[in-house]
């Protein structure tokens, strides 16, 4: 059971294993209401897969993923299968994968500030757009966690920084939490209460302003230590073969790889786990 009232969603340990390899393992993560955790990591760090389990997608092969079954969850996936050569407007699109009523949708469309897009044609929209409307789409049902899946894809930069305002004004207004994927930790920086950074498994995490000024990501990160995007681009202590082989800073290579396996070297992460401190940073 999840005991705070205010903890909507819980990883413990939680891995998933698929086509004979470990695609992330070791995630330990919580997601209060009210609250915006930010996971960031290179390509192919189990981001994505960290998202399917802590919605549901997918079940994880070792921990738990603990969440009330009555809780409602917005998802808005990496990649979206549609086919494409049928026409689609926002107002179908919104309605592709849950029954809405007219006033739902109308609602979330003006809440993203796209009401006036409902009957076009979801291929004529810009990045923005498309992303608000897979926004939309996913806060119409007024959930209780929204899951985000890169949400400023096909967005410039300015996009962006209006995209992730609007995320926390939803968040503010919905009361819900929020775990959010992003490569830009630059800009997701300000709108996050707490960043798990994942390299397989949990490489560092903690709120933003505890991550930036830890020693151990100033020695990790050195004079680029004001620069916050450093903490996306830092030096992991271990690379992943396309084959699912672990190699690490010793050389040594494993099958897999996990924090407590002897092979790495870097920051303490417990350091790095410092609790939220109280006010968003
Ligand atoms: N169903 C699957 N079967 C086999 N391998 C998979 C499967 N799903 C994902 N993977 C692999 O697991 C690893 C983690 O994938 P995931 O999509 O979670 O990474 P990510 O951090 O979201 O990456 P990106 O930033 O590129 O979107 C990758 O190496 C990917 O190729």
């Amino acid at each position: 059971m999840l005991s705070p009232a205010q903890t909507l969603l819980r990883l413990e340990d939680a891995g998933r294993y698929a086509s004979g390899k470990w695609l992330v393992r070791g995630v330990d993560l919580t997601v209060d209401r009210g609250e915006i955790v930010t996971l960031i990591g290179p390509n192919g760090s189990g981001k994505s897969t960290t998202a399917k389990m802590a919605c549901g997608i997918a079940a994880p092969d070792e921990g738990r993923v603990i969440r009330d079954p009555a809780l409602k969850i917005g998802y808005v996936p990496q990649k979206l299968t549609v086919d494409w050569t049928l026409p689609l407007t926002v107002s179908r699109l919104m309605r592709l994968t849950a029954p809405l009523s007219t006033a739902e949708a109308e609602a979330a469309l003006e809440e993203v500030g796209i009401a006036h897009l409902a009957g076009a044609d979801v291929q004529t929209l810009s990045g923005g757009e498309f992303q608000r409307a897979m926004l939309a789409r996913a806060i119409a049902r007024k959930p209780d966690l929204l899951i985000l899946d890169e949400p400023v894809q096909g967005v410039d930069f300015s996009g962006e920084i209006a995209l992730y305002e609007l995320i926390s004004e939803i968040r503010g207004r919905l009361g819900c939490g929020i775990l959010l994927i992003s490569h830009d930790l630059h800009v997701v920086m300000a709108a996050t209460d707490s960043v798990v950074c994942l390299n397989g498994h949990v490489c560092c995490k903690g709120t933003p302003k505890s991550v930036l000024e830890s020693p151990e990501y100033r020695r990790l990160f050195g004079g680029r230590a004001a620069a916050t995007l450093a903490l996306y681009e830092h030096h992991h202590d271990h690379t992943h073969l396309p084959d699912g082989r672990v190699v690490h800073a010793d050389g040594t290579v494993t099958t897999h790889c996990h924090p407590d396996d002897g092979h790495h070297h870097g920051p303490d992460p417990a350091a790095l786990s410092e609790k939220k401190e109280g006010g968003d940073a």
